[in-house]
């Protein structure tokens, strides 16, 4: 049988980041991707140029609706905009036991925020305590705990903050330090370090929800948090090296890079 996994975010009209980039990590890694729509974005290569959030009950009648007949084996969350959304959507994940996937988006690529600023709490206290992985990047870390990274030996002291949230594993994404793409996975006792080359390609437009969905993916199909992130590590690394144009500013990454190479590793 294949897997179900549900995604809880944001669309992005320009396909490359959001609920869009999400289905298409989950069909190129062989499951049943779902969603719940939080928010709709006008969204370009060029920036987001508006948002609009649905209906608390709106995001409910969504979730209800694939729990009561399909269920799910592992879900992921992106961007929640309020913090009413993320206090609801936090309820909801408390009350399914499946692995979940929090990427705390706070801002997009292009520094605009699809997070309320009054929500961080609500993030720090009712959502990262639901979190079977945690995936913030540096940005995140920063408005989450006050930890400032900027070079790997800090990754460890953000880790750690994180955790002091309550998440069981966080992956701290050093995506945007220079030098190797280097991410730390830890649950405070184990740690592995995700090193990979830095693809030196502009088109990243999406990689935070591939690897957060990827990670998701790879849970559903019942590998363990550090299997199924070092897989999602590989895949999101493989979607970033065959990144594309599209528009005139930053494109998506490119999640068919595996299907249509023809190999099945994934
Ligand atoms: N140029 C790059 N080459 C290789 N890997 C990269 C590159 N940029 C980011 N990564 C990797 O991509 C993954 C996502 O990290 P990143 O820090 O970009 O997340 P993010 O900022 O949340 O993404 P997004 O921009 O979608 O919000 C991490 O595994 C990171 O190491
Ligand atoms: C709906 C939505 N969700 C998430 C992101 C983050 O992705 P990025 O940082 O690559 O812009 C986004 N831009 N839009």
């Amino acid at each position: 049988m294949i897997p179900n996994v549900l995604t809880v975010a944001g669309s992005d009209s320009g396909g490359g980041a959001g609920i869009q980039a999400d289905l298409k990590t989950m069909l190129a890694l062989g499951v049943h991707g779902m969603s719940v729509i939080t928010a709709v974005t006008a969204q370009n290569s060029l920036g987001v140029q508006g948002a609009w959030e649905l209906p608390v009950e709106a995001v409910r009648a969504q979730y209800r609706s694939v729990l009561d007949d399909i269920g799910v084996q592992a879900v992921k969350t992106g961007m929640l905009a309020s913090a009413e959304l993320v206090e609801t959507v936090a309820e909801l994940i408390g009350g399914t036991d499946v692995p979940a996937v929090i990427d705390p988006v706070g801002v997009s690529k292009h520094g605009d925020s699809l997070l309320a600023a009054s929500a961080l709490d609500s993030v720090r206290t009712k959502l990262l305590p639901v979190a079977t992985v945690a995936t913030p990047n540096l940005d995140e870390v920063a408005q989450l705990t006050g930890v400032h990274v900027e070079a790997e030996d800090d990754l460890r002291r953000a880790a750690a903050a994180v955790l002091a949230y309550g998440p069981r594993w966080v992956v701290v994404k050093g995506g945007h330090l220079a030098g190797d793409a280097v991410d730390l996975l830890t649950d405070g006792s184990e740690e592995h370090w995700l090193r990979a080359p830095r693809h030196d390609n502009r088109h990243t437009h999406g990689t935070g929800c591939t690897l957060a969905s990827a990670i998701a993916s790879h849970l559903a199909k019942g590998l363990s948090v550090p299997d199924a992130v070092a897989a999602a590590k590989e895949y999101v690394t493989g979607a970033i090296a065959a990144g594309f144009t599209l528009g005139g500013g930053i494109g998506p990454v490119d999640h068919g890079w595996a299907l249509t190479r023809g190999t099945t590793a994934l």
